[in-house]
């Protein structure tokens, strides 16, 4: 059983690569598992994944910190993203938007393909810019209904459900999708409680 770990930033995973004592490098080979630093969006994210998908993996685990549509999740928590949609993509008809599936070019959202029973279910976006205006915010609730957004999640989806490789995406929360205030974001807590858990289910899973 082998099982990559495809995070955007090193930051992200800095105690992962502590903890196990790993090089200091984007694409790290283990015995049991592989670490990919991808860069951040959904270009980086997917040209890496075209280069490193194609070495035998049985499950791909996308990490990250997220934005929360909702207030009711706590900063600092993880989610498991069961679904993840490309929330830009597709073409504004004057006041409306059409998503690509509508316009019959292919799906715009991409499910994970591994259930955790121990985390939350959100069904999360992903997005080239991040929300930061009333505007946009309401707007894009109305569209999709979504409980999360990152910047990586629906393009490792997509790599995965192409490659029939099975899949899942745990996001901590860093910060509300609100009128831009990073004073209010908490991406120390995130990262602290992300890297914890990364580390014990990499110890469960791959012993
Ligand atoms: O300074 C900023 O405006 C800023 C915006 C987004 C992310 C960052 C980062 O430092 C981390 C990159 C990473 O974070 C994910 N992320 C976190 N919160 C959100 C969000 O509200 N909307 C979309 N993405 C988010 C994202 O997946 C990036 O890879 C700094």
């Amino acid at each position: 059983m082998k099982l990559l770990v495809v995070a955007a930033t090193k930051a992200e995973l800095g105690k992962v690569f502590e903890h196990f004592n790993l090089p200091d490098e984007n694409f790290v080979q283990q015995a049991k598992f592989d670490i990919l630093i991808t860069g951040v969006g959904m270009t980086a994210t997917a040209f890496a994944l075209g280069q490193h998908l194609n070495n035998g993996y049985n499950l791909v685990v996308n990490i990250g910190i997220s934005g929360s549509f909702d207030k009711n999740i706590p900063l600092g928590s993880l989610v498991n993203i069961y679904m993840d949609t490309f929330a830009e993509l597709g073409a504004e008809n004057h006041d409306e938007f059409i998503t690509i599936y509508e316009l019959g070019f292919g799906n715009n959202t991409f499910k994970a393909s591994y259930q955790l029973a121990d985390l939350p279910m959100v069904k999360g976006i992903t997005v080239n810019k991040v929300h930061g205006n009333s505007d946009s915010i309401a707007k894009i609730e109305q569209r999709f209904n979504p409980q999360t957004e990152s910047m990586e999640g629906a393009a490792v989806f997509y790599a995965c459900n192409t490659s029939n490789i099975p899949c899942l995406q745990v996001r901590s929360i860093s910060n509300y999708v609100e009128p831009r205030n990073k004073e209010n974001w908490q991406i120390g807590l995130a990262i602290k409680n992300l890297n914890n858990w990364v580390i014990d289910f990499l110890i469960n899973y791959t012993t």
